[in-house]
């Protein structure tokens, strides 16, 4: 058949697998597959009607999509040249159909007259020669000017689609609904484009329509007086129909459908095959001295697994080829041959008719081939059609995704000089829960950290601390009560200003897929391209001396994003384009890396981290915009010298600013600090000046003992 591959089109509801009504399960070697019954529970034609809808429903946004692309100066050309050629290419068959009516006109008059117009036939062939030559230019200008437009079409998307994820916020961006939306929108759109996609299917069914209808009217006009014309035509055409049909029934099957194994030794086949397989295994391979007894393990449970231990894709392909012998699919084959066991009939019949109908069989024939065909392509482009469109809807659709942090309008400080004084923060009866969790990470938390204080949280693991800092930066709000920001609601300040206003640095810090200097550098955009204001903070973050001893400083990508790609490179060769061969991808063509993020200590990321910091807001006081500094476990990796000259920097260069810490030590910090707050459970359980917490004798006295006791 023709056309793409189906996709499934998305449908509300639920999967359910246990609902045996709805759903059918076949086991397929060690994989219970679950599928949605299709034909008992449907309305007839309802999917149908549900295509239509989904295509309705996309019309708008195609139409603005094209809108859009026309207005790519480029993309207006090349896309009228698409459509002439298209037009152009789906009119030959019916030329080349008249064609061959003249011909047959010929061999009558031959049959009749026992002459052969020589100049006529030399033109009909010349015409059908012709015919051949020109779909052969138009397929390859058709491929000279798809490959443009679809790179232009497809480089206006991406633009499109990465300001449109860009742009979401924390809750909204880990929904799974709104990931699978993204998903849905971003994934074919990475690899082909969906409005180029679009565009072919669409202009295939409008050309598939053009090609039917040019045929069968010159069928018309060509076999309106031929004897048994009618006849041979109907059997030709309901014989293709009757393909069309069974070939239909046999390939649509549920696209909706689960698999899953619940076969223990079969899972831990896998697993075990990972550890030998895995290089981030090998170290404890081979310390823990356990290759010979995993092996013995994998061949016990492959023994029990026997030979069904196929993954899913290759048994499904083996059980879909098993069941593919349909009654329709046994007639398939004799019905192809009906036309001629008829046509021989009547030729016994009326023995003086052979040669007209004989010409005129092979052209219903080959007319009734191509229509089938045409037929297979339009019922499975109508499909794609809708799917393309729901597609484009998508697209379209991901741009207007509401975030959930919903900005306010005052801007944010009312004056610049007063950041320099630091942000007061207060929490009134502060409860929060995770999204889709049930348990309080903050239950009911209030406290006030003055402007220009330096407030030191410490606690437990899962305590809430990194909870708090996520909740003054608004990458969530609070369930309940409310957060102040000198002292007004949090919530009446556009989101951006306040960002501007703070710098948070995470415990679970992340690199960019960049440069180091860029890692560095998008700490402030606005000064990203001075390079001494990058070294300034790479030095004062404890990163400058390590980075400049990488072969590539600071232009050295952590985890280059980009492979370069290899096939069967003679085995002394280690490096090439100045990186190292990684042979850990050996299968087919594989991938280099450059400099890893694992050949970097975890100090040494965290040192990158915090220079990150440093750009953002102290390179110098008086440059920054910033008035709150909020650090989560910044030190965490770091030896103890390392951590103390941290610790000095930022306290030299914070100014008045105000500084939130969390950390897991009490120690350098607390001792500092104007406000400590001690977790414990989600609540803050004791707050004050370490001197006063001391004298309290409560558990941050106890915890201070602990640690103090273990130096002595
Ligand atoms: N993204 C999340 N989704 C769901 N629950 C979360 C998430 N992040 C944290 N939690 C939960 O919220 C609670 C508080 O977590 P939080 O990270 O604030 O603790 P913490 O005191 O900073 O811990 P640590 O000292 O280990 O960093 C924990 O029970 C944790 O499991």
């Amino acid at each position: 058949m023709g056309g793409r591959k189906r996709k499934p089109l998305a449908r509300s509801g639920v999967f359910d697998p246990e609902d045996a009504k709805r759903i059918k399960h076949t086991r397929i070697g060690v994989w219970d597959m679950y599928e949605e019954r299709q034909s008992d529970i449907r309305i007839p034609g309802s999917s149908r009607l549900e295509t239509y809808g989904q295509m309705i429903q996309g019309l708008p946004y195609v139409w603005r999509m094209l809108k859009d692309i026309c207005s790519i100066r480029r993309c207006w050309m090349l896309m009228s040249l698409y459509f002439l050629v298209e037009v152009a290419a789906s009119l030959i068959p019916a030329v080349s159909l008249w064609y061959s009516g003249q011909l047959l006109h010929l061999v009558e008059t031959a049959v009749e007259k026992r002459t052969v117009d020589k100049d006529v036939l030399l033109q009909v062939a010349a015409g059908r020669v012709a015919c051949t030559v020109a779909e052969r230019l138009l397929q390859y200008s058709r491929s000279r000017i798809a490959l443009p437009l679809n790179m232009a079409i497809k480089q206006f998307y991406s633009a499109h689609i990465f300001n449109a994820m860009a742009r979401l916020d924390v809750p909204t961006f880990e929904d799974p609904a709104i990931q699978r939306q993204l998903e849905s929108a971003w994934s074919t759109s990475w690899k082909s484009s969906v409005a180029w996609e679009t565009i072919e299917v669409t202009s295939n069914v409008i050309m598939t329509i053009i090609r039917v209808l040019s045929q069968v009217s010159v069928l018309i006009g060509v076999l309106r007086d031929q004897q048994d014309g009618t006849l041979l035509a109907v059997l030709s055409f309901s014989q293709s129909l009757f393909q069309w049909f069974s070939v239909r029934r046999s390939n649509f099957k549920s696209m909706v459908w689960a698999a899953t194994t619940k076969n223990d030794d079969y899972v831990r086949m896998q697993g075990l095959k990972h550890l030998v397989d895995n290089p981030s295994h090998r170290k404890e391979v081979v310390a823990g001295n356990i290759g010979e007894h995993v092996t013995k393990l994998y061949r016990e449970a492959a023994g029990r697994v026997g030979d069904e231990a196929g993954d899913f894709p290759e048994m499904r392909r083996a059980y879909v080829v098993k069941d593919r012998l349909t009654f329709m699919s046994i007639l398939r084959e004799p019905m192809r041959e009906l036309p001629q066991i008829v046509f021989t009939l009547r030729a016994v019949q009326y023995p003086a008719s052979i040669p007209i109908s004989l010409a005129s069989l092979t052209l219903i024939n080959h007319t009734a081939n191509s229509f089938s065909s045409s037929l297979f392509h339009l019922f499975g482009e109508s499909f794609s059609l809708a799917e393309q469109f729901a597609s484009v809807r998508k697209l379209y659709e991901i741009s207007n995704i509401p975030n959930r942090i919903v900005d306010g309008e005052t801007p944010f400080p009312e004056n610049q000089q007063g950041l320099r004084n630091g942000i007061s923060v207060e929490f009134r009866n502060v409860s929060f829960q995770y999204p889709g969790t049930e348990k309080y990470a903050l239950h009911n938390v209030s406290f006030k950290i003055g402007a220009g204080q330096l407030c030191v949280i410490v606690g437990v693991n899962g305590s809430g601390k990194s909870t708090i800092l996520k909740l003054i930066s608004r990458i969530y709000d609070p369930t309940e009560g409310t957060i102040l920001i000198d002292d007004r609601d949090i919530k009446t300040f556009k989101l951006a200003d306040l960002r501007r206003a703070m710098s948070l640095l995470f415990q679970d810090y992340t690199y960019f897929p960049l440069s180091i200097k860029e890692n560095i550098a998008l700490g402030n955009p606005d000064l990203a391209m001075d390079e001494d204001k990058i070294r300034e903070a790479a030095r004062l973050g404890g990163a400058l001396e390590f980075v400049d001893k990488l072969p590539e400083g600071f232009d050295t990508y952590l985890d280059r994003p980009v492979r370069d790609y290899y096939s069967s490179l003679p085995e002394g060769t280690t490096t090439l384009f100045g990186r190292q061969v990684d042979y850990s991808r050996v299968r087919g063509v594989g991938g280099m890396r450059s400099t890893d993020a694992s050949t970097l200590s975890g100090g040494q990321m965290q040192r990158l981290a915090v220079s990150r910091t440093f750009m953002r807001s102290l390179i110098s006081e008086t440059e920054s915009s910033v008035g709150l500094l909020l650090f989560d476990e910044p030190s965490a990796a770091l030896d103890p010298t390392a951590e103390h000259d941290l610790f000095e920097r930022l306290r030299a260069l914070r100014g008045n600013k105000t500084m939130i810490f969390s950390s897991h030590r009490f120690g350098n910090l607390t001792r500092h600090a104007d406000l400590i707050l001690y977790m414990d459970d989600s609540e803050v359980q004791e707050e004050g000046t370490h001197d006063g917490l001391l004298k309290k004798g409560g558990e941050y006295a106890r915890i201070w003992g602990l640690q103090a006791q273990a130096f002595l």
